[in-house]
C-alpha cells in the first residue's frame, strides 16, 4: 500500500477533529468535509482543506457518498476515514471508496457486511470460538419453531433484528402466550426499520454488564486485543460513561477472553481497528455483536496502553505491519471517560445553542476531544455529544478524584450540559465501587428526580 498523502475526514464533531490530529502529527494532510451548518467547526478551521458537501441533514451531507466522493477526487485526497457513525459500517461506502482507488480506512467491506447482519455475525463469532448466548442457530422461521426453542432456553427470551443491533429492534418475550405476537411485530417493526424481517433468538440476560473488547487486525493474519471497555452505564441505548480495564474483569481473565478475541481475529484475517461486545453474568462472557469501527469510547483504551489508535488505524491502512506484538501490550492505571452531551442534565431535552463561555479542564492526565470553543453554535442537526473528558489515574479511585476535579473546573455556558449529571454519579457509593449493570443507570435516574 503506497504511504498516505492526503486523507479526507468523512465525519464531523469531536471524532473529526481526533482525527485531523492524528494526521497532522503523522505529517498527512487533511481534508474536511463538512455540512453548511458545520461551516465555522473547529476541524474545518484546522484542516488543509475544507469542502462543502451539503445542507446540514445528515442524508444530504454526511451520508451522501456521491458528494463525499467527489470531495476526495476534487482535492486528491488518497485516503478516507469514516470516523464512527455516519458511514462507517455502511459496506457499500468502503466498496465503493475502493472501487474508486481510495484506501478506506477501515476494516474490510465483506467484515463490515458480515458483522452488520446480526445472524451472520454470530454465526461467524461461533464458528471463530467466541462463547455466545444460548438461542436459535440462525435465522427464525415462524413462531412454533420460536415457541419449541423458547421451551428448551427458559423464558423469558429476547427476539432481535439481523439487520438490528445497538439495542434496535429488541422484543422481550416473557412467557410462550405472548410469543405469537411479539414475534409478528418484532418482524414487522424490523421489515420497516431495516427493510428486512429476519429476526433471531436469545435467552435473555436478565442483569449482565456490557463489557466490550479492543481489538486489531493487519489483515495479513496478525491480531492483538488491547483489553475490554466497561459500558454498562447506558441510558436507552447510549453510552453516558465508559471505564477501562472493568472494576469487575481480573488480569487472568482478561488475558484469557483477550487471548480468544485476538486469536478470532487473526483467524479471520480481521484488518484495522474493532470491538467484540460482550454482555458479562456471573463470570462468564456472551458474545453479543461486534462492531467494525473506532467507537466513541477508544480514549480510555488509549489512556491505558499509551497507543494512538487513529495513528494504528492509518498504518494499518498504508499496509504496515501493527506497531505492537501482544507481549508488548502493558496495561497501566486507570481511565474513565464521560459523554458531555448538549442536554438538560436532567430531562436529556437537547440544549443546543451558542457557547458564549468555555475552558476546558487541564492538568496531569485530563483530556477533552471536543471541537467546542467560545462563540461556536452548536447546530441543532446531529448528535447532542459535544465533548468527551477522559482522566487517567493509577489506581480508579486516583481516576475518580482527578475526575471530580476536572468536572468542576470544566466551563460550558449558553447551553445546558450533562457536567451536573456526572457528578452526581460520582457521588453515589455503587458507583464508586464500580457496582453497577447495564440496567443500574435507568433505575439510579428514576430516584435522581
Ligand atoms: N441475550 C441478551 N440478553 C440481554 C440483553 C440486553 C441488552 C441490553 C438492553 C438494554 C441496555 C443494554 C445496555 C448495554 C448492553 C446491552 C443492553 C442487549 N443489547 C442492547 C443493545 C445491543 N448491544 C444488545 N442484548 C441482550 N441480549
Amino acid at each position: 500500500m503506497p504511504e498516505i498523502k492526503k486523507l479526507l475526514i468523512a465525519n464531523r464533531g469531536e471524532i473529526a477533529l481526533r482525527i485531523h490530529r492524528a494526521c497532522h502529527e503523522m505529517g498527512i494532510k487533511t481534508v474536511a468535509v463538512h455540512s453548511t451548518a458545520d461551516a465555522d467547526a473547529m476541524h474545518v478551521r484546522l484542516a488543509d482543506e475544507a469542502i462543502c458537501i451539503g445542507p446540514p441533514s445528515a442524508a444530504e451531507s454526511y451520508l451522501n457518498i456521491a458528494n463525499i466522493i467527489s470531495a476526495a477526487e476534487i482535492s486528491g485526497a488518497d485516503a478516507i476515514h469514516p470516523g464512527y457513525g455516519f458511514l462507517s459500517e455502511n459496506a457499500k461506502f468502503a466498496d465503493i471508496v475502493e472501487a474508486h482507488g481510495l484506501i478506506f480506512v477501515g476494516p474490510k467491506p465483506e467484515h463490515i457486511r458480515t458483522m452488520g447482519d446480526k445472524v451472520e455475525a454470530k454465526r461467524t463469532a461461533g464458528a471463530l470460538g467466541l462463547p455466545l448466548v444460548p438461542g436459535s442457530d440462525g435465522a427464525l422461521t415462524d413462531s412454533a419453531e420460536a415457541k419449541r426453542l423458547a421451551r428448551d432456553i427458559g423464558y423469558p427470551v429476547l427476539i432481535k433484528a439481523a439487520s438490528g443491533g445497538g439495542g434496535r429492534g429488541m422484543k422481550v418475550v416473557p412467557s410462550e402466550d405472548e410469543m405469537d405476537t411479539l414475534m409478528a411485530q418484532a418482524g414487522s417493526e424490523a421489515k420497516a426499520a431495516f427493510g428486512d424481517a429476519t429476526v433471531y433468538m436469545e435467552k435473555y440476560l436478565g442483569n449482565p454488564r456490557h463489557i466490550e473488547f479492543q481489538v486489531f487486525g493487519d489483515g495479513s493474519g496478525n491480531a492483538i486485543h488491547l483489553g475490554e471497555r466497561d459500558c454498562s452505564l447506558q441510558r436507552r441505548h447510549q453510552k453516558v460513561l465508559e471505564e477501562a480495564p472493568s472494576p469487575v474483569i481480573s488480569a487472568e481473565e482478561r488475558d484469557r477472553m483477550g487471548g480468544i478475541v485476538a486469536k478470532a481475529m487473526a483467524d479471520m484475517g480481521y484488518r484495522g481497528a474493532g470491538t467484540i461486545e460482550f454482555l458479562w453474568e456471573n463470570g462468564e462472557f456472551y458474545f453479543i455483536e461486534m462492531n467494525t469501527r473506532l467507537q466513541v469510547e477508544h480514549p480510555v483504551t488509549e489512556a491505558i496502553t499509551g497507543l494512538d489508535l487513529v495513528r494504528e488505524q492509518i498504518r494499518i491502512a498504508e499496509g504496515h505491519p501493527l506497531t505492537l506484538r501482544q507481549e508488548d501490550v502493558v496495561f497501566r492505571g486507570h481511565a474513565i471517560e464521560c459523554r458531555i452531551n448538549a442536554e438538560d442534565p436532567r430531562t436529556f431535552a437537547p440544549s443546543p445553542g451558542l457557547v458564549k463561555q468555555y475552558h476546558a479542564p487541564g492538568g496531569m492526565h485530563v483530556r477533552v476531544d471536543s471541537g467546542l470553543y467560545a462563540g461556536y453554535k452548536v447546530p441543532p442537526y446531529y448528535d447532542s455529544m459535544i465533548a468527551k473528558l477522559i482522566v487517567y489515574g493509577t489506581t480508579r479511585q486516583g481516576a475518580l478524584r482527578r475526575l471530580r476535579r476536572a468536572l468542576e473546573e470544566f466551563v460550558i455556558e449558553g447551553m445546558k450540559t450533562t457536567i451536573p449529571l456526572h457528578q452526581a454519579l460520582l457521588e453515589d457509593p455503587e458507583f464508586q465501587q464500580g457496582e453497577y449493570t447495564i440496567k443500574w443507570l435507568e433505575e439510579w435516574l428514576a430516584k435522581q428526580d
